[in-house]
Parts: structure tokens; C-alpha cells; sequence
């Protein structure tokens, strides 16, 4: 088999309360950058990224909102066909992280794959004022069959840990996911062009 072929692509979305830094850690994740003033999020963005995960090609098609209720729009097609879905708090706000329970309903509500594969993450572990314990977003988490990790965008810590732990729950549960159809031809239609691409979605 030909080692630059994409087995599958993915749909990742981002989803959390405005400011807990889905944005940076899109960023961060697709071009290894930060920004300290990153501008919120208006209707929907979007990365895409390849990715060689244990020797098999993926490519990821990252999808981030606004986290600010008036800027939401097109939920019901953001959700639409996603395989994964990482939650965002900010471990600095209390708030964000009460609020993960209607992120999760959110999912559950347009989600169309019931066996997705979700990540709660806690972001802004570099901030000095933590006022949410790795305890405690491990236990939701747990609660609700969910992956846990802490990352900081910032620094980059865990930041690709937690889309490379999505991938491979994605990978490995049956149903979720299709490869990619070359056609008897040979021909990779969706391939290395768009490694590393950046675009808007204006769908
Ligand atoms: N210290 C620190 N600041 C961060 C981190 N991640 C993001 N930020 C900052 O937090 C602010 C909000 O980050 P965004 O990435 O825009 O947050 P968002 O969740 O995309 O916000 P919306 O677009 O409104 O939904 C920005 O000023 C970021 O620079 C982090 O890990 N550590």
C-alpha cells in the first residue's frame, strides 16, 4: 500500500464557553502558534491538518465555534457527521467548566453518531489562578464516559496529546468512521494538498 495515503478523514469539532481558548488550541494544534490576543470566534472556523499516527496517515477536519451564544449560528450542520468532539473549560473559571453538562447535551441533542469519540479538556494549566482540580474534571469526565486531559495552549502542553487520544478512540471503534475511497485508479483525490491548510467555512 502506498505510505501517503490518507486512510480516513475526520471530523473534530471544538465546543465550550466563550474564551476557554478553542480557538488557540486549533492553533496551536495546526500551526504550532499562539496568540495572546486571539480574536473570538464569529459563526464557525475551521483547520484542516494531516496527521501519521503510529505509521497511518489521517487527515483531520477541525471544526471551532463561537463559544458567545449571539454569534452561534448553523449548529445543526457544524454537529452533522462529526466522529469526534473535544469540550473546553478553562481551569481559571468555574462557570466554563458547570457549563460542560450543556455542551455535552448540545452534542447529544445534534450529534448524528451516538458512539463519538469525546475529550474533556482543561485549558490554561500555565495560569497561576487555577480554581478547577485535575480531580475534579477527571471525575466528570468519568461520569460520563468521556477522556480526560489538562493542556495549555500557551505552552503547548497536552495540546497534541488530547487530539492525538481522539483520533485513536476514533480509530478504534467500529462504525464510526469509512475509509477514504480512491476509486480503482489509484488516484488520492482528497491528498497531501491540503496538508496543513487553513481555510474559513462558509457553508
Ligand atoms: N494563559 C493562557 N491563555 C490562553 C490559553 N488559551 C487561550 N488563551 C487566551 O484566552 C483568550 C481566549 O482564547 P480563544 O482561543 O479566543 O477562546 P475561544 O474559546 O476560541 O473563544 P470564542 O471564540 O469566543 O468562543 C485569548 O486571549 C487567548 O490568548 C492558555 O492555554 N493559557
Amino acid at each position: 500500500m502506498d505510505p501517503d495515503r490518507i486512510l480516513a478523514t475526520f471530523k473534530i469539532l471544538i465546543i465550550g464557553e466563550s474564551g476557554v481558548g478553542k480557538s488557540s488550541l486549533m492553533l496551536r494544534f495546526t500551526e504550532n502558534d499562539f496568540d495572546s490576543d486571539q480574536a473570538l470566534t464569529i459563526g464557525v472556523d475551521f483547520k484542516t491538518k494531516m496527521l501519521d499516527l503510529d505509521g497511518v496517515k489521517v487527515k483531520l477536519a477541525i471544526w471551532d465555534t463561537a463559544g458567545q451564544e449571539r454569534f452561534r449560528t448553523l449548529t445543526p450542520s457544524y454537529y452533522r457527521d462529526a466522529q469526534g468532539a473535544i469540550l473546553v473549560y478553562d481551569v481559571t473559571k468555574p462557570d466554563t467548566f458547570q457549563k460542560l453538562e450543556s455542551w455535552l447535551n448540545e452534542l447529544e441533542i445534534y450529534g448524528t453518531r451516538n458512539n463519538m469519540a469525546k475529550m474533556v479538556v482543561g485549558n490554561k494549566i500555565d495560569h497561576p489562578n487555577r480554581a478547577i482540580g485535575r480531580e475534579e474534571g477527571f471525575r466528570f469526565a468519568k461520569k460520563h464516559r468521556m477522556m480526560f486531559i489538562e493542556t495549555s495552549a500557551k505552552t503547548s502542553e497536552g495540546v497534541k496529546d488530547a487530539f492525538e487520544e481522539v483520533v485513536r478512540k476514533i480509530m478504534e471503534t467500529d462504525g464510526l468512521w469509512e475509509r477514504n475511497d480512491y476509486g480503482d485508479g489509484g488516484v488520492d483525490l482528497h491528498g497531501n494538498r491540503a496538508a496543513g491548510a487553513a481555510g474559513s467555512c462558509s457553508c
